[in-house]
């Protein structure tokens, strides 16, 4: 019942006790005449006790009318949504930054938010002309579609295109605004759109794409607060400040500033020195499988990343880092080692991709094959 229906209800209830009410007013009011031979005080009583007992009526009436729609005010009666329920957010104006998204209750890490397929899938090595790419692909939605294609937001259109120019820019525009890699491709996905840019420990939230299921996911990679902004990292931002904002600027048009870019200059420039540590770590790292750094270094550069990204408030990537670390160790034949941080592979994994991840699927595999008594990875 929609909360329009529930007080009309109610209000023609209310009309209905309060005709009753008079009616029975009226015939007090017979027998209060009637009483006029009787005593005084017996008739005073009487209209007392008939006018409390309609001020009692009144006021349950009032509240049985207002009750439901008062309860739905989370100000004055504040009744938390179940956990894990409905989306999880809502897409709202945000001042400076268009539409965002935000949560409408406590959001736990590892919560799925969003699954979604493409609205619009392109390779990412084309060799048609991207305009007409796009503008073709949009022609052939369903006008609901094409109508949430073309609500979306769009940057670095030329100014001053003649109509007919801008018509054919247009889709284009907003497919590079807001489209995502998705494995071999770049794809469009309306609801995930909406999701604004926070960088290092600005971002709360991370898609994936998976290949097998033909959609994309999004999942908490944090404790959101009811109220707080759902965010994710366009881009890798493991970066200085400075050249974070320039990126953004040239390709999405905003100057960036989230709770990292917004920190004073002596603290931003300890996280710019952090993050590009990591950076240089992460280069270091790859080196690994061409033998250019050994088993033990691999695990010490895995194990400095970590803490960094513990300092920097920096937790994505932190499933695939451990599944790497358990196949050092194993290369090491270090089976303890292979199943620790298996199980952190797991576990970082579930938040950031799902436990239903391809990701945590192998790290189970490696556990209970660790367990079983072999610890080789594949
Ligand atoms: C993928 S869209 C995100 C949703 C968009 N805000 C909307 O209204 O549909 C990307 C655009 O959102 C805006 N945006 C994203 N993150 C922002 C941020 N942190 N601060 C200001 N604007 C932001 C920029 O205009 C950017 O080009």
């Amino acid at each position: 019942m929609s909360i329009h229906q529930r007080p009309t209800g109610h209000r023609r209830e209310v009309a209905s006790k309060s005709n009753d009410s008079f009616d029975n007013h009226s015939r007090s009011s017979k027998v209060a005449y009637g009483c006029r031979s009787a005593s005084i005080q017996a008739c005073l009583t009487s209209w007392t006790w008939t006018a409390f007992t309609l001020t009692c009526a009144a006021v349950l009436l009032s509240w049985l009318y207002w009750a439901p729609a008062l309860t739905r005010i989370p100000i004055l009666f504040s009744s938390p949504e179940p956990r894990e329920s409905g989306p999880g957010f809502v897409v709202s104006d945000l001042p400076g930054r268009g539409k965002g998204m935000i949560a409408v209750r406590d959001i736990r890490r590892g919560e799925l938010l969003i699954r979604e397929p493409p609205l619009i899938l392109v390779p990412r090595q084309i060799t048609t002309s991207p305009s007409q790419l796009i503008l073709d692909l949009v022609q052939q939605l369903s006008p609901d579609q094409a109508a949430s294609f073309y609500n979306l937001s769009h940057v670095n259109l030329p100014q001053g295109l003649s109509s007919e120019e801008f018509t054919r820019q247009l889709p284009l525009a907003i497919f590079q605004t807001n489209s995502v890699a998705a494995g071999p491709n770049v794809g469009l996905f309306p609801t995930m759109a909406r999701l604004n840019h926070g960088c290092s420990h600005a971002f709360n939230s991370v898609y994936s794409w998976r290949e097998r299921e033909e959609v994309l996911v999004v999942h908490a990679l944090k404790d959101i607060k009811r109220g707080e902004e759902l965010l994710t990292a366009y881009f890798r931002t493991q970066q200085s400040r400075e050249e974070r904002r320039y990126y953004l600027k040239q390709n999405y048009g905003f100057h960036c500033m989230c709770a990292c870019c917004a920190l004073p200059d002596k603290e931003s420039k300890i996280s710019d020195d952090r993050l590009t540590t990591m950076s240089d770590l992460y280069k270091r790292l790859s080196t690994w499988g061409e033998g250019v750094i050994d088993g033990s270094e691999a695990i010490r550069i895995v194990k400095r990343i970590w803490a960094l990204g513990e300092e920097e408030g920096y937790t994505s990537e932190r499933g695939r880092l451990a599944a790497d670390a358990s196949l050092v160790a194993a290369t090491l034949s270090d089976a303890e080692a292979v199943v620790e941080w298996a199980k952190l592979g797991l576990q970082w994994a579930s938040y950031e991709l799902g436990s239903d991840s391809d990701l945590a699927e192998e790290m189970r595999i490696v556990i209970s094959g660790a367990k079983g008594g072999s610890v080789s990875i594949a």
